[in-house]
């Protein structure tokens, strides 16, 4: 686990992040220190991070994966009839996303991966084709389970024990280069419907970790955020509540707007704006870009379904979503008690601790 950041640069110096001003500059007092070191202790005896051993052997087995979908594009092409050269040639990656990516994830935790592949390396024939009976045949996975057919096709498996949801973006590139950048748009050129979901989830994860000013105050404050909406009960995207991208995306906006302040204090500003937050605004990190391409973004005055979406909370990276659709006028309604039960308890711990001063 990594320190606080408590070396916060003054954010007034620096290029702001996100679509206003931030609504205060402070920086952290002695006792925000104190509050933030007792909060990370907390969040440790609660066992949310990982212990070193087990870091290891999920880079390990990333490791593994980055060989095996290595030697599967070599193995299509040689069986497609390209020449040696070209097979010498063939590559592809993977990256991952999600909250392994984000550094929020706790033991255990699966790790959503992205497998980039070139434009002869199919989706149906060669990944969940060939590279599925591939993992099939290797002693090391096992609970193997093929969702080809889903909104966002998924491989999920499991590797000497850990688990993983592994996608896969079928790009229009001949050769895939090994420092390709998933940021630039032209990357979602050509590309089927499917591969552009796919990569979404790793655009939209680094525009996050770009677009937060402190990246160790966003995580301690997202991992004490996720383990109070898993306590109470508000943790689940198909049941209509939010999941971890959106979790993120609203922590990502209050790290914004308090560019200076520490994780304890960020946790009450949180619970502070969402009190205050008139839905259906929007909660944004960046503004929404119309993109070259074509492809469609949120916008509630063109896209008739983008006006019936109640709790907006818009991913960074185009095309532009909205990541919370599931939210229902009473799931709305059990997040705003929380918010509000949230920030009540911030109030009265504030001024017990003032009196006591
Ligand atoms: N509703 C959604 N809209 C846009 N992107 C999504 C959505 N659901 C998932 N994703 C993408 O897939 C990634 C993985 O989703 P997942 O639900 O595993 O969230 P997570 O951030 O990894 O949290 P958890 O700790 O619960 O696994 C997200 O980070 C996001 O990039
Ligand atoms: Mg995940």
């Amino acid at each position: 686990m990594g320190s606080t950041g408590f070396s916060n640069c003054d954010i007034g110096q620096r290029q702001r992040l996100g679509i206003t001003e931030p609504i205060s500059l402070s920086g952290p007092t002695e006792y925000d220190v104190a509050k933030t070191r007792e909060l990370e202790k907390y969040l440790q005896d609660a066992g949310l991070y990982e212990n070193q051993d087990e870091a290891i052997c999920r880079e390990e087995v990333l490791g593994r994966l980055d060989q095996i979908v290595k030697i599967w594009v070599k193995t299509i092409c040689r069986a497609k009839g390209f020449n040696e050269q070209l097979v010498k040639e063939a590559n592809a990656m993977i990256f991952t996303f999600g909250s392994y990516r984000l550094g929020v994830h706790g033991p255990g935790a699966d790790i959503d991966v992205l497998c980039v592949g070139p434009r002869h390396a199919t989706r149906k024939e060669d990944f969940f084709g060939e590279l599925h009976k591939m993992l099939s045949e290797m002693p090391e996975v096992t609970e193997l389970h093929p969702v080809p057919d889903a909104h966002v096709p998924v491989m999920g498996f499991k590797f000497n024990g850990v688990s993983l949801d592994l996608l896969y973006a079928q790009l229009s590139l001949w050769v895939i280069p090994e420092d390709l950048d998933l940021s630039q748009e032209a990357i979602l050129q050509y590309t089927d419907e499917q591969t552009v979901r796919s990569l979404n989830g790793c655009r939209v994860t680094d525009q996050i970790l770009h677009l937060v000013p402190n990246i160790q105050n966003f995580r301690t404050t997202l991992r004490c955020v996720k383990l109070w909406a898993k306590c109470r009960g508000v943790y689940s995207n198909v049941a209509g509540f939010l999941g971890g991208i959106n979790w993120a995306l609203l922590v990502g906006r209050i790290c914004q707007l308090y560019p200076n302040a520490l994780p304890n204090m960020l946790v009450s500003r949180f619970f502070r704006v969402y009190t205050q937050w008139r839905w259906p605004n929007p909660v944004m990190l960046c503004t929404i870009k119309e993109g070259s391409l074509g492809l469609q973004v949120w916008d509630p005055r063109r896209n008739p379904k983008d006006k019936y979406h109640l709790m907006p909370i818009i991913t960074p990276a185009y095309p532009c979503m909205n990541s919370s659709y599931n939210v229902s006028l009473s799931t709305l309604r059990v997040m705003t008690e929380e918010f509000q039960r949230g920030d009540e308890i911030c109030e009265v711990l504030f001024f017990t601790l003032k009196e006591k001063m």
